[in-house]
């Protein structure tokens, strides 16, 4: 550059991370808000930057990846179409690379600001303070939002200012917390004005096509992701997510018209599908979870009001308050157990929310145990049904998630950890801090922890939420013949299946443990 030449505009950048959407994305609004303060003419860039080898070291799924690759898709279009925004993608192998790949992007680009949302586990965490300090001392200013709970970490805490251990308390502050109304969308404003040539968009979604092949190669490579039916398991995904936030978006309305009003009684039933299914949606942030709550508490308030003056209809409306307020709820332990990370960073690297519980136990590392476990091969149909629905959809129903993490610990006791990782490996919705409060739950080291004496009977389960055998039949045609009755009672299909049983013939083990035995080994043990 001559002396003599103008200095270059400096330019915004959005780096999207696990917030892969343009509604109600805070940090993406701020950078919009910054920019046109600063310029008339601001020009704003996005950037993602696919980190193949950080992913697979922290168990991300194969149909996660693939959703992420998607997603990412989508949004490269709306920022073109929508924003004349052009979304830059980089690889490298893992976080540390990173840092110089964006400090360089950023030399390249004449970029002055980044903004992103926060991604709060420690790696993360870590990864942007080295940049946030490479960056500072080029002066370039890299400026982070709370932007993946309805409240953000730290924010619900006690009138001690300590965090929950908890839940329900944690839920009532947070409720009043949000009652005063402190929840708001972020808006979405056109900045860039200029035009983009139709031909950067054909080559942004090539390279990240690209990019796909290049990562699915690797992921498969990967010892977890052996032994898979990955075209199936991706042509499943792609017809049960389709990507992108008006998809997310679609799902929401549909859920809130159509199902969230049997909620609170049908969300226990698996077959029956009646939960929202937005769970990898918000995984990836392709939702906002704020717009899930106002959208829940508008669909709430609009029941009430055309039910006003009909008291014949007051315990309808109860009801439908009910369900709502329900699902809710869910929406909160997500944000709970973001707090409890952020609170307990140790977590994020394998300690117990509650070490003293979990070292009460000796826990197995019985790979051939474990193997039975992950492949459905168990001999307890729930269990097995469950986690072949896992592995072939890559999506499992909570109650599952509860009922084979807990005979996992608590009758095979094999340690979480392992069940955890295999989780975040075959999930779509594979979320740290969800996962990992679900598992300690289950294993009773976590915070708000099944008491030890809480364990879950998996027969006793699939009766009560699995009534007709209608998901256990599904996943498990080889018992399609086997009475509901036998399928039930653990001492009947054991005798059952046995050589001279009825269906001796049949082609499924025999349980591997005998619950009523593992149940009393397990109070023991974390009796201590
Ligand atoms: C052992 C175990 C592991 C889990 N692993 C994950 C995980 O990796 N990712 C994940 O998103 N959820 C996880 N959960 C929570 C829960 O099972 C899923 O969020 C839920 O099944 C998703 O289905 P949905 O979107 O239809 O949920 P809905 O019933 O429609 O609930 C709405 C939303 O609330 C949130 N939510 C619901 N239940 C919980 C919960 N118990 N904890 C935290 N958030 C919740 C989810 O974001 C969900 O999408 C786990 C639970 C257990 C017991």
């Amino acid at each position: 550059m001559t002396a003599t030449s103008p200095t270059p505009q400096a330019s915004y950048l959005m780096w999207f991370r696990r917030d892969l959407r343009l509604k109600d994305n805070t940090a993406f609004s701020e950078l919009t808000e910054i920019a046109k303060q600063a310029s008339s003419k601001p020009d704003i860039k996005a950037l993602f930057v696919v980190t193949p080898e950080q992913w697979l070291e922290q168990a991300m799924s194969l149909v996660q990846m693939d959703f992420i690759f998607r997603s990412l898709k989508t949004l490269a279009e709306s920022l073109f179409n929508q924003l004349n925004i052009e979304l830059h993608v980089l690889q490298t192998s893992d976080y540390h690379q990173c840092i110089d790949a964006i400090d360089s992007f950023c030399q390249q680009q004449n970029i002055s600001h980044i903004a992103s949302n926060y991604e709060y586990e420690v790696n993360e965490l870590a990864r942007d303070a080295a940049l946030e300090k490479q960056l500072g001392q080029k002066g370039i200013v890299f400026n982070r939002y709370h932007d993946q709970c309805i409240l953000p970490p730290k924010s619900v805490t006690t009138n001690e200012d300590t965090m929950y251990k908890v839940f329900t308390p944690f839920y009532r502050k947070w409720q009043s917390i949000l009652d005063t109304g402190l929840v708001n969308i972020h808006p979405l404003e056109p900045v860039n004005n200029n035009k983009l040539n139709p031909d950067i968009l054909t080559q942004i979604l090539a390279t990240i096509d690209n990019l796909y092949q290049q990562t699915l190669r690797l992921f498969l490579e990967s010892p977890a992701n052996q032994d898979k039916n990955t075209e199936l398991l991706l042509q499943t995904a792609h017809q049960t997510y389709p990507a992108g936030e008006n998809e997310a978006y679609k799902q929401l309305q549909q859920f809130l018209a159509e199902d969230v009003q049997q909620y609170d009684i049908a969300r226990d039933q698996p077959a029956l599908e009646a939960t929202s299914q937005l769970s990898a949606y918000l995984s990836i942030g392709a939702i906002s979870p704020r717009l899930c709550y106002l959208q829940a508490k508008q669909t709430a308030q609009a029941i009430y009001e055309a039910n006003e003056h009909n008291l014949s209809k007051i315990d309808a409306d109860l009801g439908a308050e009910q369900d709502i307020q329900r699902w809710i709820s869910e929406l909160a332990w997500r944000d709970f157990y973001r707090h409890v990370m952020v609170d307990r960073p140790d977590i994020v690297k394998g300690a117990a929310f509650n070490e003293v519980a979990d070292q009460k136990v000796t826990w197995s590392y019985d790979l051939s145990d474990f193997e039975k476990w992950c492949k459905g091969l168990t001999g307890v149909p729930l269990v097995d049904a469950a986690m072949r629905c896992l592995n072939q959809t890559g999506f499992m129903h909570n109650r599952l998630r509860m009922v084979t993490a807990m005979f996992l610990t608590k009758d095979l006791f094999i340690d979480w950890r392992l069940g955890e990782r295999y989780f975040m490996q075959n999930l779509i919705d594979g979320d740290f801090a969800s996962n990992n409060g679900g598992w300690q739950w289950s294993a009773s080291t976590g915070t708000d922890a099944a008491p030890y004496f809480r364990i879950m009977n998996p027969f006793s389960q699939a009766k009560t939420h699995d009534k007709e055998t209608v998901f256990i039949k599904t996943w498990l045609p080889e018992l399609k013949d086997i009475p509901t009755s036998v399928l039930h009672d653990e001492a009947k299909l054991r005798q059952a299946l046995s050589k001279k049983g009825r269906f001796a013939d049949v082609d499924y083990p025999q349980s591997m443990v005998e619950h009523k035995q593992a149940r009393l080994y397990a109070i023991e043990q974390f009796k201590g």
